[in-house]
């Protein structure tokens, strides 16, 4: 047998042998009709098949397109502002607005977070917020009985009182204006317990928690009007609020509108201010803070402002990874996926995934030398994230990657500075050094950077910025100065500089 027939001989027997080629030869007495239906099998798996290619291809150009981009890891204890510095994207929309761009505009390219930065799906967005804001503000109202009541527990590190929660309530509980205030405000308080428990399941907990994505934007009846039919119904199955739960939010801002008196009168009471004072707590430095706008987030028509947002308190659960592309002339196209997780001790063994993947770490670390972590109150916040950072710094996983320290949150100490509280009373070693913002940041500037050169397993610049996540501006530096600094590291990994 020539090879010409052994060829023609393997190729016929290929065929009527080949499992998937066998099922598509036309039977011996096919109808005209089994052949068209035959035909449109074999369409339909043809469209399939193309679809699973297609999908498959774009996997890989995500997936490409992600090796290419800026991966930040956004890294610190809980509180420290890791989700406001993402939050202040809608800032970047006030922006575009007002025709007047920032130095870096950052747009996402995926549809979620397109429909994000569009007017019309921003205003609902922020109807979202609304809710937050407003149980924000309850928490605070909440912390103001718990010190009247003597069970609210001591965060601040310069307390002569004991950590735990004392024993006996205030005496200004004896004030009858103030008992009439609680009792009166009772509805509203048993209220946010039962709205925390319909929407976030947290009834018990004094803080807002979500789940990592925005799914949970749902449940406070966040509606994407452009989502497909299909996944508009999926969404609404799981996160369409039923006609109890929107009972109840409405009764929730019924009686906060008719409560705004009662509310303001417990702010502005004196003996209020004092028992805080007392217990050395600055309401006015905890998260979510909103008592000094009762007037307008308590009225029934309240729209949530950019700086509203920024400022309101939701507790970050999970990990969650958000897609921004620069728009800016400079970094144009630029992907940066930037990935924020919850700061809570008891989550940070889930931060571990990560750092493989990172090209730079934004460490936010306030300067709060006087406060404790609210999850361990014997804990001071600052030697909680001078641990944090050593353990960073000296991670090998990270020995490549980039890490920029944030002392975000200079509006708290320059305020805690400027009432009179010494750094000295908490840091011993600080000694007498001048007691101004300068000296202070310089103080712990050093320390970071001491570790930060001690203990990183290859050497590697320190960059580090003072910033207000609240701040719109400061922010908006933030990513330029990311992307510099990362610029900066490969240059200087490649002696160019
Ligand atoms: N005054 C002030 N408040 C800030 C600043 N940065 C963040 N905040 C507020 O601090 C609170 C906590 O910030 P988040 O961004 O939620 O903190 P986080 O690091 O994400 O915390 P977890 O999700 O628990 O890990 C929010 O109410 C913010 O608005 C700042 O620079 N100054
Ligand atoms: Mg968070």
């Amino acid at each position: 047998m020539t090879v010409k027939s052994r060829q023609k001989q393997r190729a016929s027997m290929d065929c009527s042998e080949n499992p998937f080629i066998t099922p598509l030869n036309p039977p011996a007495n096919e109808t005209e009709e089994q052949r068209i239906l035959r035909a449109r099998t074999l369409q339909d798996a043809q469209r399939v098949s193309k679809e699973i290619d297609e999908s498959m291809q774009e996997t890989k150009r995500k997936l490409d397109r992600r090796r290419r981009g800026i991966r930040i890891l956004l890294l610190g204890q809980s509180e420290s502002g890791k989700s406001a510095v993402l939050k202040s994207r809608c800032q970047w929309q006030q922006y575009e607005r007002d025709l007047t761009p920032p130095p870096l505009l950052l747009l996402p390219p995926n549809i979620d977070f397109q429909l994000a930065f569009t007017p019309n799906q921003f205003r609902k967005e922020r109807s979202v917020w609304q809710t937050i804001i407003q149980l924000n503000l309850i928490s605070s109202i909440k912390i103001i009985f718990n010190v009247l009541n003597g069970t609210e527990p001591d965060l601040s590190t310069d307390s002569e009182l004991p950590l735990t929660p004392p024993q006996s309530p205030s005496s200004s509980m004896n004030n009858s204006k103030l008992r009439k205030l609680h009792l009166s405000l009772s509805p509203l308080l048993s209220m946010d317990a039962d709205l925390n428990k319909i929407l976030f399941s947290t009834g018990s907990s004094r803080e807002i928690c979500v789940p990592a994505g925005s799914r949970w934007k749902f449940k406070l009846g966040f509606r994407d009007s452009t989502t497909t039919r299909g996944s508009y119904e999926a969404e609404s199955d799981l996160y369409h609020l039923t006609h109890a739960q929107n009972a109840t939010r409405g009764s929730f801002i019924k009686l906060l509108e008719a409560s705004q008196d009662d509310i303001t009168s417990l702010w502005q009471d004196e003996d209020v201010q004092q028992a805080l004072q007392e217990r050395n707590l600055d309401l006015r430095a905890t998260p979510g803070f909103f008592l000094d706008d009762v007037r307008r987030i308590a009225a029934s028509n309240y729209q949530p402002t950019d700086s509203d947002i920024v400022r309101a308190r939701v507790r970050t659960v999970g990990v969650e990874e958000h897609h921004l592309v620069a728009e800016s002339i400079a970094l144009r196209g630029s992907d940066f996926y930037i990935t924020d997780v919850s700061g809570m001790r008891n989550t940070r063994g889930s931060w571990v995934p990560f750092f493989d993947d990172s090209q730079a770490i934004l460490f936010l670390a306030p300067l709060t030398f006087n406060q404790m972590l609210d999850e361990d109150n014997h804990v001071n916040r600052l030697e909680d994230s001078l641990m944090l950072w050593k353990h960073i710094c000296s991670n090998v996983l990270l020995a490549n990657c980039n890490i920029i320290i944030f002392f975000n949150k200079m509006d708290i100490l320059r305020r805690t500075l400027e009432s009179g509280i010494e750094v000295r009373k908490y840091v011993p070693s600080y000694g007498d050094l001048p007691n101004n913002l300068a000296s202070v940041t310089k103080y712990f500037k050093d320390r970071f950077k001491t570790y930060h050169r001690k203990l990183s397993p290859k050497p590697r610049s320190f960059i580090c910025h003072e910033t207000s996540a609240i701040d719109i501006h400061s922010t908006t530096a933030l990513v330029v100065t990311v992307h510099d600094g990362i610029i900066r590291d490969n240059l200087e990994r490649s002696d160019m500089i």
